[in-house]
């Protein structure tokens, strides 16, 4: 039996990785000093995971910003904008496909199946693919010379690439297959003749819902990569759920399959294992390790598990791994000291998992008794974190006894609607933002410096009421007409108010990678959640304090907050949603107490947390609509609810977005180049709606007659009078200057769009 690693964090402990390439990108350091810090990284990483006694240490995972990218750089798929000599990739036209330039707009960036990960989606229209450089070759050969490593190469699987990407027809698939067999059959051969003797294909679309085609497609893939590359081994890996069609799947003409055992549906990959067996010629990757949470497991009842499965394929082809790989998850849980230890001693980040298989390995080739003490620790570890979670007051139960009103507001849509316009006096097209203005290095300074306690509490607060005081100058000159606060006391939209809620831990420095050099530090909910005090009247109600217009109150969602903390694994999801919503309710009461009457609540990540398969989306979709509603609903008529979403795909969840019955909704689009606009060809979406007229997470300020174009396409399927202009999402991660320059542009093209749009509306 053997331990492998499926991919490991690429941030470094310190997010050292994220800093050089932020210090490349504002032109601090050179190329080859980025390439000389990367590469300490990236072999730093392989020594760890050595360190910890992994068997299989997989290499080609590291990146310089998404892997997703590598793979369509790999194989020459560069869109036409961004005028490539067919030669070589270089680093500036790399980062330019991931975050713009002058003269191209970035490729579009979505979530990673269910995850808070983000890749780069590869544009094939155009395109003819070959291969630039095998990265792979790279990457075996340097852990092989520097450190005698020979590693288990990790690749996107050809299919999964493929339903990934953009810029073909269903009727073209076959043909990109075609064009795609060769390549990967290079990637294989090269790998083989440098001596690697396993690949890892990551196929994660085989834990989605599949149609017939698809399995004869990725049955003739593997079929003829197996012909193609017969030198290497091939293990198909895959995760984040259980397969639909296991006995199709572990029959695929491969020498190993990877399944994921943790995140299955309840068991469904094991009942399938033990019901069919296993082919008796292949290996199993048996992901038993959480490669999403962070809690310690029991190793008993891990042991047991691995029994299981030792029941029905043979140790020497069972291989013992995370569910995923550890991308999802923070490197290594020895820097939180100053946690509970309670809760300190649950905790299991990259490396604590590493030890983990190590340790069921080890008990595995010598005996349960050889981890004795090491399984009484893990089951006391837990029984402790019982102890501090305190008497669960149940969020369903709770909510159980609220009565029907608590989830809908009291009047419908269209007589709110008039009240609301009656408070407000908005011009046709209403201009405003998401709510975050930019996280410049002073502002976080000056936190810094607050939380290492140079800075008083009133320093701090005067400092931050002083960034609002600018910014709501600047809205005012720029002529916006619904104002935000800017969102500068928080660190993140999630960590900020797992800070300020019951329930909740936050780590010093459990970082998660999100996208590109953007990480999160995503709070921990160990116990019940509540609220405990005010959050963010004081900051909200001061900028409403400075001017007339009207400032949004700015909250996020339960089923965000949710979806973006490492949640307690003692509870039903559902559960912990409604415990947030009640907490999340009294903030918005709060806010409407104090006199605000916009009241944004963020949730970005109810799409994010649909589940793999299409047959669970009802579930959760009703629960998530639900725990929306229970935080917004008790508010009065005159207050006018606001969400946002963006950086997924929508258009299949419209009747879920519709359902939230929010007055008014921003959602991302010019990323994914207008393609949501789409789904209101229909015209059944009725209330308030922006859908967001320029990129924010680029560099690059947007012309004019480019938010123009958006307008118009948009308005083209949309009413005027519902219509509402603003950015993709929050401007934190924008310089001032980017910032400003690009709300001028986008005031601009509002002006333009209201004397084109204008008389058409009072005609209707
Ligand atoms: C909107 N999005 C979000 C997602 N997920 C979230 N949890 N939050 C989001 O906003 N998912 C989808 C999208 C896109 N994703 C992201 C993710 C992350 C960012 C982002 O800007 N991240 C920041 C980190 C933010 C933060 O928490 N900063 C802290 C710590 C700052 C720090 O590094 N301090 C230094 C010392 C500083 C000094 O001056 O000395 C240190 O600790 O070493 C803070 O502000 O206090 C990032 O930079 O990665 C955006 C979108
Ligand atoms: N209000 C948040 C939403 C980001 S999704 C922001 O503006 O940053
Ligand atoms: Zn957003």
């Amino acid at each position: 039996m053997l331990s492998a690693s499926l991919g490991y964090p690429r941030i470094g402990a310190n997010r050292e990785w994220k800093k050089a390439l932020e210090k490349y990108w504002a032109g601090g350091i050179t190329e080859s000093e980025l390439h000389a810090e990367l590469r300490e990284i990236r072999l730093g990483n392989l020594k760890v995971q050595q360190s910890y006694g992994i068997d299989v240490i997989p290499v080609g995972d590291f990146t310089y910003y998404d892997h997703i990218l590598d793979t369509a750089v790999m194989f020459g798929l560069v869109p036409q904008r961004f005028g490539w000599d067919g030669v070589n990739v270089d680093l500036p036209l790399y980062f330019a496909m991931a975050r713009g330039n002058k003269g191209a707009a970035a490729c579009e960036m979505t979530k990673w199946f269910n995850t808070n990960y983000h890749y780069i989606v590869p544009e094939l229209k155009g395109l003819t693919p070959k291969l630039t450089r095998n990265r792979l070759v790279d990457a075996y050969r340097e852990g092989n010379q520097e450190l005698g490593i020979k590693g288990r190469p990790v690749l996107v699987g050809l299919y999964t690439f493929l339903k990934l990407s953009k810029g073909y027809t269903p009727e073209e698939l076959p043909g990109w297959i075609d064009a795609l067999l060769p390549l990967y059959g290079q990637v294989l051969r090269e790998l083989a003749e440098e001596g690697a003797a396993w690949v890892q294909i990551d196929e994660p679309i085989l834990s989605t819902t599949l149609e017939a085609d698809d399995l004869v497609h990725i049955a003739r893939i593997y079929a003829e990569l197996g012909r193609l590359a017969p030198g290497i081994r091939i293990l198909v890996q895959t995760y984040f759920e259980a397969v639909d069609h296991y006995a199709e799947v572990v029959k695929l003409p491969v020498d190993g399959i990877g399944l994921d055992f943790v995140h299955d549906g309840g068991g469904r990959n094991l009942q399938a294992l033990e019901a069919h067996g296993f082919p008796a010629d292949k290996v199993l990757g048996a992901g038993i390790i959480d490669g999403r949470g962070i809690w310690r497991v029991d190793l008993h009842e891990r042991f047991d598990l691995l029994g299981r499965l030792r029941q029905v394929v043979s140790d020497e082809r069972l291989i013992v791994q995370p569910s995923n790989s550890l991308l999802h998850v923070p490197v290594s849980a020895e820097r939180e000291a100053a946690l509970d230890p309670a809760l300190r001693g649950a905790l299991a980040f990259a490396n604590e998992k590493l030890e983990e298989l190590a340790l069921l390995v080890r008990g595995a080739k010598h005996g349960i008794e050889s981890i004795t003490e090491e399984c009484v620790a893990s089951v006391w570890n837990r029984e402790e974190l019982g102890r501090i979670r305190g008497g669960a007051a149940s969020g369903a139960a709770g909510v159980s006894a609220l009565g029907p009103e608590q989830f809908a507001r009291p009047s419908a849509f269209a007589e709110r609607l008039a009240k609301q316009q009656q408070r407000w006096q908005l011009p046709l097209l209403p201009t405003t933002t998401i709510g975050s203005f930019p996280q410049t290095p002073e502002v976080r300074s000056a936190r810094f410096k607050w939380r290492k306690g140079e800075w008083s509490a009133e320093r701090y607060e005067q400092f931050i009421q002083a960034e609002i005081q600018s910014w709501i100058e600047i809205q005012t000159k720029l002529g916006l007409d619904v104002f935000v606060h800017g969102e500068f006391e928080r660190t993140d939209m999630v960590e900020f108010f797992g800070e300020k809620l019951a329930g909740f831990a936050f780590t010093a420095g459990g970082w998660v990678q999100s996208y590109g050099s953007r990480c999160v530090k995503p709070p921990i909910i160990y116990g019940d959640v509540a609220f405990t005090a005010q959050m963010t009247v004081q900051e909200t109600v001061y900028a409403q304090s400075l001017t007339g217009k009207p400032v949004k109150g700015m909250l996020t969602g339960p089923i965000t907050i949710l979806n973006w903390s490492f949640v307690r694994d003692d509870l039903s999801r559902e559960e912990v949603a409604y415990q947030i919503a009640l907490a999340i309710r009294k903030e918005v009461e709060a806010l409407e107490a104090a006199g605000i009457g916009m009241i944004q609540v963020d949730e970005p990540a109810i799409r994010e947390g649909l589940p793999l398969k299409r047959e669970n989306w009802p579930v959760y979709l009703n629960w998530a609509v639900r725990a929306f509603r229970l935080a917004t609903s008790t508010v009065q008529d005159v207050t006018q609810i606001h969400t946002h979403m963006c950086y997924s795909e929508f258009g299949e969840i419209m009747e879920a977005i519709h359902a939230l019955d929010a007055d008014v909704i921003s959602i991302e689009t010019s990323r994914s180049h207008g393609e949501l606009i789409s789904s209101f060809e229909e015209r059944t979406y009725d209330k308030g709606i922006g859908l967001g007229v320029y990129d924010i997470h680029s560099p690059r300020v947007p012309t004019v007659d480019e938010m123009s174009g958006m307008i118009d396409r948009a308005l083209r399927v949309l009413a005027p009078e519902q219509f509402w202009i603003n950015p993709d999402c929050g401007l934190k991660t924008r310089k001032a200057e980017e910032t400003i320059a690009a709300l001028r542009n986008m005031i601009e093209a509002t002006v333009q769009a209201r004397a084109k749009y204008g008389a058409a509306a009072v005609k209707q």
